[in-house]
């Protein structure tokens, strides 16, 4: 069938690249350049694979700025919350699906794998297709949100189990002719439910990080530490608690928790969960500044992307901690091999630690996990570490002279 995609991004362009496998593929985005970057070859997305099934399917797969009739528009546009309101912003969703009214026609297939607050699929979607004048049931509507996790995309979008939240058995139908590239189980339910699903599994997430993170500084204040007591806690057969760290970044398990605590009343929980993980910057800066007495001092930060081995900065913890540090008056220095367009201060990591008196692990990028303390210890003025992601050998760092603290080991 022909399938139109739109918003070509972290989500958007792999799932558009493996329906070409077995589909005629067009890629909508409204952004010129990325359309043309992405025609040419130089794909804004860097993920395990998708270079290669570029080239396999790019015969199959056109890029424009413009919706097209096709059998099937899966639409795949950005819901962040808004930066001023800190509302959902469905701009984007709603933009889409209105450039798909007007080429809409009866027997096509509407999904939208957004992620997106409970009933937006019903209340505004649908609403907005049958301005084109088909109606629901001519046209079949599904909701299928995406679950893969960046750093393994192509691997999870096509070994995951997908929630297909249908609109009648005709949509489900539809939906199933188009996932052909799914190998995982695909589980049918509701459009709503499936909205449900996908905020329950992040908001889950979010929650059990912010756990991780309480009991970590529990341990500190206990003078206990938590990565041996979270490994041993983890030998029970029924408990699995998170790692901690110095917040939680990425724009989805910050952000869709509340599109679920702004939707309902009846929310505690999930806020606060949130908040125990906001206030995990605040907490690790302080262990930083503590370590570096009174300014003037030289920082750095080692890794700005919101986990490891990624090369996306969107919500990253590491930003916030960097502004703080250099608003109490220290030089912050900053360095991430997977972050190329930072643009606070991307040095090589030998002129970033020249010379300074603290470095900071804020991102786990398996690069910091081998690093040759003794070389760096000859090129800082003062040999010292927070690890706030505990990946380094600690006791190595140590005995190469750095005086280290690790976040929740007790000794912050
Ligand atoms: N990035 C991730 O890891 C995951 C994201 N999601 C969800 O997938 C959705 C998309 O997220 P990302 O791919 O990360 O976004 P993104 O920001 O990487 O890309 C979005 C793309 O949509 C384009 N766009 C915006 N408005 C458009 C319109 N009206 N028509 C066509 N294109 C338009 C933008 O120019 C951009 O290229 C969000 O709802 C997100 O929550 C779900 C699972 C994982
Ligand atoms: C339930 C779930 O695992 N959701 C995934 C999540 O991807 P994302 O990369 O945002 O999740 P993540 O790896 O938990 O990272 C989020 C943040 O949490 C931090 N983090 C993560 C795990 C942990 O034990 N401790 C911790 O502090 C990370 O460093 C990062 O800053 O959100 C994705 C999404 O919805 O966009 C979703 O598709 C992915 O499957």
């Amino acid at each position: 069938m022909k399938v139109c995609v739109y918003g070509l991004g972290h989500i958007g362009l792999p799932t558009a690249l493996l329906l070409a496998q077995d589909h005629a593929v067009v890629g909508v985005d409204v952004d010129p350049d990325r359309v043309a970057n992405v025609r040419e070859g130089d794909l804004p997305v860097s993920e395990p694979g998708i270079d290669e099934l570029y080239a396999e399917v790019r015969e199959d797969f056109a890029v424009t700025t413009e919706a097209e009739p096709a059998d099937a528009h899966v639409l795949v546009t950005p819901t962040p919350l808004e930066e001023a309101t800190d509302v959902p912003d469905l701009r984007a969703v709603r933009s889409a699906t209105e450039s798909v009214a007007e080429v809409l026609r009866p027997d096509d297939l509407v999904v939208l794998e957004s992620t997106v607050p409970p009933g937006t699929g019903e209340g505004l979607v649908v609403p907005i297709l049958e301005s084109s004048g088909v109606d629901a049931g001519e046209f079949s509507y599904a909701h299928c949100p995406e679950r893969a996790i960046p750093g393994r995309t192509l691997v999870e979008m096509i070994d995951n189990h997908r929630v297909v939240g249908a609109l009648d058995e005709a949509s489900l139908d539809r939906a199933l002719e188009l996932y052909t590239f799914v190998e995982g189980e695909i589980h049918a339910t509701d459009v709503a439910a499936a909205e449900f699903v996908k905020l329950m599994e992040n908001t889950h997430r979010d929650v059990n990080i912010a756990l991780a993170n309480e009991f970590a500084r529990m341990a500190e204040e206990l003078g206990v530490d938590v990565h041996e007591a979270r490994e041993l806690a983890n030998e029970h057969p029924r408990v699995d608690v998170l790692r901690p760290g110095p917040g939680v970044g990425g724009h989805c398990i910050t952000v869709d928790p509340q599109f679920l605590a702004q939707r309902v009343g009846s929310d505690r929980l999930i806020s606060l969960a949130r908040d125990v993980n906001e206030s995990m910057v605040g907490h690790t800066i302080r262990s930083a500044t503590d370590m570096l007495g009174s300014p003037p001092a030289t920082l750095t930060v080692l890794g700005v992307a919101y986990k490891g081995d990624v090369s996306d900065t969107r919500r990253t913890p590491a930003l916030p901690f960097v502004r703080r540090a250099q608003n109490a008056g220290y030089d912050v220095r900053v360095h991430d091999p997977h972050v190329e367009s930072f643009t606070v201060d991307p040095e090589s990591l030998d002129e970033a630690v020249a010379d300074s008196d603290c470095l900071a692990i804020v991102t786990d990028h398996s690069e910091y996990e081998d690093l040759d303390p003794t070389a760096l210890a000859e090129r800082m003025a003062t040999p010292q570490l927070l690890d706030s992601r505990a990946v380094v050998d600690d006791e190595a760092w140590r005995d190469a002279g750095f005086v280290v603290r690790v976040l929740g080991d007790g000794t912050c």
